[in-house]
């Protein structure tokens, strides 16, 4: 497990955990019966296009699929300007910035019952640490009722972070290893 610099400085964090997340060879991740039982049919799904190293969420969105959610993709415009999550047919893409890849920008806004959260670092509380421009932050905060859950590699893992006032815990972590469960979904 990857320690916390001290003083704490993300930034510091956050390049440490690139590196290590990027080392990881790309692998496909488990869908475990535990991510499966949350699937209904109508379902909306959010999930991401995976860049640099990050683990892909592949796996989970086909599951989704198959149960027969429907699938969205989050379309970024910059740092300050709040995501929007459009429906995607899950193959076209469009150029985002940050070398993102963006659904087609005419696709419909959705809401989502379930957000599949990419992930810098992350606790097993459920604290994350993103990009830090607040993208994730501002959707938990925007959809409290989705169901939020992280993908990550296990060398992403930290010990007990400090949330700030405005972090919203996952319900969940999906790793290659385990699934870690927080909080019930259904509570
Ligand atoms: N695949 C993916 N899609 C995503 C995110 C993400 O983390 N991963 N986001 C999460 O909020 C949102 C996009 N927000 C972002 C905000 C800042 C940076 C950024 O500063 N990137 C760094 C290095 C990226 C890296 O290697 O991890 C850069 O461009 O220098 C990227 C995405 C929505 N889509
Ligand atoms: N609900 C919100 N509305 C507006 N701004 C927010 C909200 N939540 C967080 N922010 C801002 O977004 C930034 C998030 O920084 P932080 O370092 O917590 O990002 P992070 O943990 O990497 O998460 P993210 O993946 O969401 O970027 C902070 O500047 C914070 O003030």
């Amino acid at each position: 497990m990857t320690d916390v610099p001290s003083p704490t400085d993300k930034r510091v964090l956050r390049a440490r955990l690139r590196a290590l997340r990027d080392a990881v060879p790309p692998r496909s991740l488990p869908v475990p019966p535990a991510f499966l039982s949350l699937l209904r049919s109508a379902l909306t799904v959010a999930s991401y296009a995976p860049m640099g190293g990050e683990a892909d969420p592949a796996p989970f969105a086909r599951a989704a699929v198959d149960a027969g959610a429907g699938l969205a993709l989050p379309h970024v415009v910059d740092r300050a300007t709040p995501l929007r999550f459009l429906a995607w047919d899950g193959r076209r893409h469009a150029p985002g910035p940050f070398g993102l890849r963006n659904p087609p920008g005419d696709a419909p806004e959705v809401a989502p019952d379930l957000i599949l959260t990419p992930l810098v670092g992350f606790d097993r509380k459920g604290n994350r640490i993103g990009q830090g421009a607040g993208h994730y932050d501002r959707a938990f905060a925007r959809f409290p009722e989705a169901i939020r859950i992280g993908i990550a590699w296990s060398v992403q893992e930290l010990p007990p972070l400090a949330p700030d006032p405005w972090d919203v815990p996952l319900h969940a972590v999906a790793t290659e290893q385990e699934w870690i469960s927080i909080m019930d979904p259904a509570a």
